[in-house]
Formats: C-alpha cells, structure tokens, sequence
C-alpha cells in the first residue's frame, strides 16, 4: 500500500513512457486483488473477494454478473464515489487507492463519464435534453460556443438530434438513455461506465442504447464498461466478463471469421480466468459431469493439464 499511497497521478514518463504516450500494452483500467469488505451492523460483507480485470484503451466490455456478486461495488469504485478495502485501482494515469478529495472531483469531471439504470438520475428533468447535455460542459468551464457546438454533435452522433429541445419527461426510454449517453460523454472522458443502462427497456430499445454507446466508441474511441446482469448483452459487445462471489471467473471473446467462401460468421470463445495466485474456477457443470468436490488431481502433461476426480478408484 506505502507504493500507491505516496503517489496519485502517475506520469507517463515514469512509468516508462515518452511524455503524452502511453505504452502500446498500458491497458486503461487496471484492477488488481480488489477486496471490498462491507461493514452493517457488525456484519462484514465481501463484495469484491481479490477481482482482477484489465480493460484494454478503445474496449468495450460487459461485466455480467448474478445480483449480489459485486458489479455495482466495482462500478462505484472505478467511478471514484468508493475506494476499495485492499488491492490496486489504476484508471489511465490516475491511482485511484489514492486520491485526495480534490483530485476526485477532476478525475469524475475529466476522466469518467457515467449511464445509471434509472433516467431520473442522469438526467435533469426541468432541463431539455440539449441543456442536460451542455450542464456537465459548463460545470467544467467550457465556453457558450464549443458546449453548443458539441451537443449538437453529441445529439446527431447518437440519432437524438429531434429531441434536443425536449425534456425527459417528453422523451421515451431509449431516447432518455441516448441523451444520458451524450451527458455522460459530453465532457469527453476516456471511460464512459454504464450500470444496468438497458435495466428497464425492452430488447428492441436495449439493442439502440446497446448500438449508442458502440457508436461512442466507434466514433469517439471512449473505453466503456457497461455492467448488467443481462447475458445477452454479451451478444451486443466483443468482451464479457463474467464475475462470481466478487470474482472474475470467465470471459467471452466474440471474434468474426472468415469461411473458405470468403462469408463471415462470429465465433464466441470462453476462456476461464487464471488470477495472480493461479487460482482458476471450473465450471458448475464441469464440476458436476464429473463429480469433482473437494480434492483433486491435478496432472502437467505436454501441453496442458488435467483435472480428475481425487477420489481413489
Ligand atoms: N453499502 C453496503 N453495505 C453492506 N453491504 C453491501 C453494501 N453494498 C453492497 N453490499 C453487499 O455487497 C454484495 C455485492 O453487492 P453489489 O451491489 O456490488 O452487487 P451487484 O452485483 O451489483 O448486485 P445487483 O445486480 O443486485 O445490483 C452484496 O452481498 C450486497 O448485499
């Protein structure tokens, strides 16, 4: 901890960079071992058990998960209202185990964009969409002409552009969370979070909010990290991570290749995750199939290694 707490936000150059560059393999979000440890009434909760994730600058990746297993603990922290118990945070040059009160609200302002379920939080509802937008812009001491101009290209960008003068209250679900979309973008961060965006919509209107913030990073290249328990986001992004009991236990990679015929089709891979002490978590229906409790036996054979049974037979 002594590391992290001497030193907030962390040049490039000392970390090995040229000024204003970042190494080609500096991911943009970095967590390491988090433990969140909850106290209520003399109870301690682990929401987050030792999550390790990387977020690569330009991804967007889905973080699934069953209610309870510590998505909107690790959205708290990344947004920087909460700080971990134990572990690293790192969001592009900012240590985030070590900000002062200060430095938070900077990093909330320039660094992270946020999309909450529920439209009543991102947005305003006695200001129109185009001034929901421009807030944020002028909170951060952006001139009248620039926070007009990027509204208006923020509104076009996502297909909202009719509703600007509308409130939200005049707007339907999806056009809500499109125009949170644009607030949360408008000061352009590096990182836009979104928790449950598509919570309270229907498939149709969850798959345009879905396509929004893939135009955003299509067009703008911000990093998102959307968090849902819904699996079938994970059809709408590259990456799905899945976390378990406060733990990265698996992830999805979604890749298009190409037939002989030259026709292409998507293939979906899942990959177990291996953490920094070597610990892996094997499927439920793995587990089950061969009846694995307890112990077992591990063997290292030429190109990989095997798990059995460890009961004698
Ligand atoms: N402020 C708190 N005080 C005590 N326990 C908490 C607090 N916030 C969360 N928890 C507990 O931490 C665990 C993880 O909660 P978290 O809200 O991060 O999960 P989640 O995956 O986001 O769930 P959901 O999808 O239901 O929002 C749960 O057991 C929850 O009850």
């Amino acid at each position: 901890m002594s590391e992290t707490t001497t030193m907030t936000r962390r040049d490039p150059e000392e970390a090995g960079a040229p000024a204003g560059r970042e190494p080609a393999d500096r991911a943009l979000v970095e967590c390491e071992s988090l433990v969140r440890i909850y106290q209520a009434e003399g109870i301690e909760v682990q929401a987050l058990q030792g999550l390790d994730l990387r977020v690569e600058p330009r991804e967007v990746v889905a973080v699934v998960g069953a209610s309870g297993s510590g998505k909107s603990t690790l959205l708290g922290i990344l947004s920087g209202l909460d700080t971990p118990t134990a572990g690293r945070v790192r969001v592009g040059s900012w240590d985030l185990t070590a900000m002062t009160r200060a430095q938070r609200v900077t990093y909330r302002r320039e660094t992270v964009g946020f999309v909450w379920q529920q439209a009543t939080r991102n947005l305003l509802p006695y200001l129109t969409a185009a001034q929901n937008v421009d807030f944020p812009q002028a909170v951060a001491g952006v001139p009248r002409a620039a926070r007009a101009a990027r509204t208006r290209e923020l509104l076009a960008m996502l297909g909202i552009e009719e509703c600007a003068d509308r409130r939200p209250g005049q707007l339907s679900g999806g056009q809500q969370q499109r125009v949170a979309i644009a607030v949360g973008l408008a000061n352009g961060p590096e990182l836009l979070l979104a928790d449950e965006p598509t919570g309270e919509l229907d498939t149709t209107t969850s798959a345009e909010v879905l396509a929004a913030l893939r135009t955003a990073n299509a067009e703008l290249g911000t990093t998102i990290v959307v968090v849902t328990h819904d699996p079938g986001v994970s059809e709408h992004v590259r990456r799905t991570v899945a976390i378990r009991d406060g733990r990265t236990s698996s992830e999805v990679v979604r890749s298009t290749r190409t037939r002989d015929d030259g026709t292409e089709h998507t293939v979906a891979e899942e990959f177990a995750v291996l953490d920094r002490a070597g610990r892996v978590q094997l499927p439920r229906e793995y587990r089950a199939a061969l009846d694995l409790v307890g112990r077992v036996r591990l063997a290292l054979e030429e190109h990989q290694i095997t798990v059995r049974s460890g009961r004698e037979n």
